[in-house]
C-alpha cells in the first residue's frame, strides 16, 4: 500500500520574489497510485479524512503534514494535483512561494534516488519534524550567528559530506578552511566542532555548568548502554552514580588498586608468552580484570573466565552494533524496533534484544556474586559494591532502591567506560611497537640501565623512565581512542539545543604541536636532554569538564604498568610466513564508540633473559 505513495521527490533553494529572503523548498511528487490509494491509512489513522474525492485527499494530507510541523515557518501546501509543497521560510513571517518552484529550481537534489520509494513517506514526516527543529533552535538561539562551516543541504545537512567511517577526520580537514569552531547539521542536530583544546577549554571546562549534558542517541537504551551513566543526561541520577563512582576511583584511592594491577599486568605477560597470537584477548582480560577487582572484589580465571566472557559478549553485542549510521537510522524510523521479527529489517531490533539481555545479567550477576559473598562468606570483601551496600543501611527503604540502581550502574560503568578504552589503547601500543622495532629496543635500554635484567618495573620506578612515559603519551596521541567527544548545552546559551564535541582527533593533530603527527614519535614529548616535556596529551584525551573520565586515574596506572612490564619482556616483531619472509599488512581501525585497530598477524616473543617460569616464581612470591 504505502509502497510507491512518493514517486519522487526534489529539494531547492529558492528567493522570495518580493523580500528576496531565502526559502527552501521540497516538493513530493505523487504517483499514480497514491491518487487511487488512501494514504491517510499509513500516515495517521486518527486524522484520516473523507476518502471520497482526489482534492480532499491532497488537502488531508496537507493537513496532517502541517499538524506533525505544527510550527508556521514549516509548511506544506497543495501545488497541484500531483505535487506538495513543503516549505521552511528563513525569515520570522511565513511567506508563499509566488513561482512555480519547480521551475525556478537552484539546487535540486534527487533524494529519490538515494532512498527507496517504500521510505519516503516516513522520509517526510521525519523531514517535518527536522526542519521544526531547526527553527525552533533558530529562534532560541536569538538570532545569534553560528559559527562558520560547510554549506548544508536542505534536510540532510551535512551527512553526505561527513566520511561516517571516520567524521573525526572530516571535521579536522573543514578546520583548515573554516576555523577551530565549526558548524555542522546532521539532519536535525546541529553540531557544533572545537578542533583545538583552547576552545574546548573555555566552553566545556569554564562553562561546564551548562556544558556538561549528553546528547540523545537513539541506540542507548535499546541497546542496553543505558545502563552506562556516561551516557546519562546533567541531573539528579547522573550526579549520585558519579558520586559513587568518584568515591572509588578518585586519585588517592585509585592508588589502592596498585598492588593488583601490578599482579594482573605480569599475568598477562605469562598468558602471552603462552599463547601470544591471542594477544586481543589477554588485554581484554587484563582490562576486565582490573575493573571487577575494583568493583566487585572479584579476581577472574587467567583464562575462559565467565564473568569476563559475559562482559565481553555485551560489548561486542553493543559496542560493534550501537554505530551512529544505526544511530541515525533509529532516530528516524524508531518503528524499526517494534516491528514483528519475521520483517525483512528486523535485524535491529534482534541486536538491540539480545545487547540489552547481556547489559542485563551484567548488571545483575556480578551484583548477586558481591550480595551473597556479604551474606555468607567468612573471607572479608572489600570493594565499591560491598561498600556501598554497607552505607546504604543507614539510609531509609526509598531511597535505597534509587541507590542500589544508581550502584548497579556505576558499577557496569566501570566495565564500560574501562575495558574498551584501556584495551584499545594496549592494541595501538602492539601495532606501534610492531611498526617501530627502534622505539622498543630504545625503551628496554633504558629500562635495563635503571632496573637491571633482575626486576621488573614497578610503580616506583615511573619517574626513571622518562623514555618509557613519552611512548604512553604518544600512544595515547597518536590513534585517540574515542576521537570525538559529544557533550550538550542544557541550558541558555549561544549553542542551545546544539551538540557540541571535542574533536580529539583534531587537537592530536595539530601539526605546530606535533609536526609530523601521523608518524609515532615518542621523542616529541622529550626534551634535548631526555627529559620530560610540559605537553600531555592527557589534557584533553579524557575529556573535559564536569564529564571528563572519572577512571583516568586507573586508566593510566593501567596503561603505564602494562606497557612498561611488557616493554621490560617482550620483543615485538612483523610475523614470517611459511619462506620465513615478513608478513606486512595494512592495519585497519574498527569503531562504534571507540577506536581501535583490528587484530593484526604479529610475533610477540619472551627476551631472551625472561621465561614464564622466572615470572611465573615472581607472581609467586
Ligand atoms: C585509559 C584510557 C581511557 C580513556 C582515553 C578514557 C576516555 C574517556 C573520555 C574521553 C570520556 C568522556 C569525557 C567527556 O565527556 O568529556 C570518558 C568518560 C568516562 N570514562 Fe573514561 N577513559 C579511559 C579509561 C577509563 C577507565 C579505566 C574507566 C573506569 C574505571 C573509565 C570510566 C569512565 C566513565 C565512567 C566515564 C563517563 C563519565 C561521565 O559521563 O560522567 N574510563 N572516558
Amino acid at each position: 500500500m504505502s509502497a510507491s505513495l512518493v514517486s519522487s521527490s526534489t529539494a531547492f533553494i529558492n528567493h522570495d520574489v518580493s523580500t528576496g529572503d531565502p526559502v527552501e523548498y521540497h516538493t513530493m511528487e505523487v504517483d499514480a497510485q497514491m491518487r487511487s490509494s488512501s494514504p491517510y491509512e499509513i500516515l495517521d489513522r486518527r486524522t484520516r479524512p473523507d476518502p471520497s474525492n482526489k482534492q480532499a485527499k491532497s488537502k488531508g494530507m496537507v493537513d496532517w503534514l502541517n499538524s506533525v510541523a505544527d510550527d508556521a515557518m514549516v509548511q506544506a501546501t497543495i501545488y497541484d494535483k500531483r505535487r506538495i509543497v513543503i516549505s521552511l521560510l528563513h525569515h520570522e513571517t511565513p511567506r508563499w512561494p509566488a513561482k512555480d518552484p519547480a521551475t525556478t529550481s537552484m539546487m535540486p537534489i534527487s533524494i529519490a534516488s538515494a532512498i527507496s520509494p517504500a521510505l519516503l513517506v516516513p522520509f517526510y514526516v521525519v523531514a517535518l519534524n527536522i526542519l521544526r527543529c531547526l527553527v525552533r533552535s533558530r529562534r532560541e538561539r536569538g538570532g545569534l550567528p553560528l559559527p562558520p562551516g560547510p554549506t548544508p543541504v536542505p534536510l540532510l545537512g551535512n551527512i553526505l559530506s561527513l566520511d561516517t567511517a571516520a567524521p573525526w577526520q572530516t571535521y579536522a580537514e573543514w578546520q583548515t578552511k573554516y576555523g577551530d569552531v565549526l558548524y555542522v547539521r546532521l539532519l536535525d542536530q546541529e553540531v557544533v566542532i572545537l578542533n583545538s583544546q583552547s576552545d574546548a577549554v573555555e566552553l566545556l571546562e569554564k562553562r561546564s555548568k551548562i556544558y556538561s549534558d549528553r546528547p540523545f542517541i537513539a541506540t542507548i537504551e535499546p541497546y542496553g548502554l543505558g545502563c552506562s551513566f556516561g551516557f546519562a543526561r546533567y541531573g539528579d541520577y547522573w550526579r549520585l552514580c558519579r558520586r559513587i563512582f568518584h568515591q572509588t576511583f578518585r586519585a588517592d584511592a585509585a592508588v589502592t588498586f596498585r598492588p593488583m594491577q601490578l599482579r594482573t599486568a605480569r599475568q598477562i605477560i605469562v598468558n602471552m608468552i603462552d599463547q601470544p597470537n591471542q594477544y586481543t584477548s589477554h588485554y581484554s582480560t587484563f582490562t576486565a580484570s582490573v575493573a571487577m577487582s575494583a568493583v566487585y572484589d572479584y579476581e577472574p580465571g587467567h583464562r575462559d573466565d565467565p564473568m569476563v566472557h559475559m562482559v565481553n559478549n555485551f560489548l561486542q553485542a553493543s559496542m560493534s552494533a550501537a554505530t551512529s549510521e544505526k544511530a541515525v537510522l533509529l532516530k528516524m524510523f524508531p518503528f524499526l524496533l517494534r516491528i514483528p521479527d519475521w520483517l525483512p529489517g528486523s535485524s535491529i531490533k534482534c541486536e538491540a534484544r539480545s545487547s540489552s539481555e547481556w547489559a542485563l545479567k551484567m548488571m545483575e550477576t556480578p551484583y548477586q556474586y558481591v550480595q551473597k559473598r556479604m551474606e555468607f562468606s567468612q573471607d572479608p570483601t572489600f570493594s565499591m559494591v560491598s561498600d556501598h551496600i554497607t552505607r546504604m543501611q543507614k539510609y531509609d527503604q526509598s531511597y535505597c532502591s534509587d541507590y542500589t540502581t544508581a550502584l548497579k550502574h556505576a558499577s557496569v560503568t566501570a566495565f564500560i567506560g574501562g575495558a574498551e578504552t584501556t584495551s584499545s589503547l594496549l592494541m595501538t601500543f602492539t601495532l606501534a611497537m610492531v611498526e617501530n622495532p627502534h622505539v622498543w629496543k630504545r625503551a628496554q635500554a633504558e629500562i635495563d640501565a635503571v632496573l637491571g635484567m633482575d626486576r621488573f618495573p614497578e610503580y616506583e620506578d615511573r619517574p626513571s623512565l622518562p623514555y618509557v612515559e613519552a611512548i604512553l603519551r604518544e600512544t595515547t596521541r597518536w590513534q585517540p581512542v574515542t576521537p570525538l567527544v559529544p557533550h550538550a548545552v542544557s541550558s541558555s546559551d549561544i549553542y542551545k539545543g546544539a551538540t557540541v564535541v571535542a574533536n580529539i582527533w583534531a587537537m592530536s593533530r595539530d601539526e605546530a604541536r606535533y609536526p609530523n603527527a601521523d608518524q609515532f614519535t615518542p621523542e616529541r614529548f622529550l626534551s634535548l636532554e631526555g627529559t620530560l616535556i610540559d605537553d600531555d596529551p592527557a589534557e584533553y584525551i579524557f575529556g573535559f569538564g564536569r564529564r571528563i573520565c572519572p577512571g583516568r586515574h586507573t586508566g593510566d596506572a593501567s596503561l603505564w604498568i602494562s606497557i612498561a612490564t611488557m616493554l621490560a619482556t617482550l620483543e615485538f616483531t612483523l610475523s614470517k610466513d611459511a619462506e620465513g619472509k615478513d608478513v606486512v599488512f595494512k592495519p585497519t581501525y574498527a569503531s562504534g564508540l571507540t577506536r581501535h585497530p583490528v587484530t593484526f598477524p604479529c610475533r610477540i616473543s619472551p627476551r631472551s633473559h625472561v621465561s614464564k617460569e622466572s615470572l611465573q616464581r615472581v607472581l609467586a612470591g
